[in-house]
């Protein structure tokens, strides 16, 4: 069973896939704690707040209420709602808390294409077709063999940024990890415009790449 947090659709407004017609899968649960997180609502796991499936996609604001559903509940969710997308992103959250692969080899079956947000802290449970986002969360929890293998995995670098520090993090982090991404985007932290500017700056001179949360920009979901 997979806690889920929200459901919705709408478009992808990160990294490569930004643009894309999406149905969101937030799940609940994240033990990393990191200060700037825009979705603080997903970290605890309370059951005096588990509802209903069809509730997490009625929320009208964020809620730390949540549901639990297999991976054939979730796919009867999205049929039922009629939901046009034909790529999933599973968020949180943290979702590799739980083993990604019964929902993803069910939404691939379903000629569903799928993709994970995740923060490198867990071990990566999810098919080879899967398309994985890494977030690195550099000295949190999950240590350096679990972050190495989520980094190796990964099909693209999404970091977030405020300070030069985070950008120095990162190329620590490649060094050390001897991990050299192909897509490496730089997320401004909450639309600040110092972030901005940093990412930006740092963008060209790396021939890196630029995440706008344009969700956030455009008001909507
Ligand atoms: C909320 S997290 C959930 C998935 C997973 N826990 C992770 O960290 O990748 C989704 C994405 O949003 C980013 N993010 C969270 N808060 C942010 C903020 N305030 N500004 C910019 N990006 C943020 C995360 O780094 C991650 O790339
Ligand atoms: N539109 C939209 N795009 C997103 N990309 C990553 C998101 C996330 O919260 O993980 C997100 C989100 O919450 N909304
Ligand atoms: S790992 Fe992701 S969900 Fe967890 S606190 Fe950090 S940004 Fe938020
Ligand atoms: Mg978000």
């Amino acid at each position: 069973m997979y806690k889920i947090n929200e459901v919705f659709e709408t478009i992808q407004g990160e990294a490569s896939f930004t643009g894309t017609p999406s149905i969101f899968l937030r799940l609940q649960g994240c033990p990393v704690g990191c200060s700037w997180c825009d979705t603080k609502q997903t970290w605890d796991v309370d059951n005096v707040y588990k509802v209903s499936l069809d509730e997490t996609v009625e929320k009208k604001a964020d809620s730390d209420h949540w549901a639990d559903a297999s991976a054939e509940q979730v796919l009867e969710l999205f049929k039922s709602r009629g939901y046009t997308a034909k790529h999933v992103v599973i968020t949180g959250g943290e979702p590799c808390m739980f083993d990604l692969n019964p929902v993803c080899n069910l939404l691939h079956e379903q000629g569903f294409t799928t993709q994970i947000e995740t923060s490198g802290t867990f071990e990566i449970l999810a098919p080879e077709q899967t398309w994985v986002t890494v977030s690195p969360k550099i000295n949190m929890r999950g240590g350096y063999e679990v972050l190495t293998s989520a980094m190796k995995r990964a099909n693209e670098i999404k970091h977030p940024v405020a300070m030069q520090k985070h950008v120095e993090e990162l190329e620590a982090l490649f060094a050390k990890t001897g991990v050299n991404p192909k897509l490496v985007y730089l997320q401004p932290i909450s639309q600040k415009v110092s972030a901005t500017k940093l990412a930006i700056d740092t963008c060209i001179a790396k021939n890196w790449r630029l995440s706008i949360q344009v969700h956030k920009y455009l008001g909507i979901s």
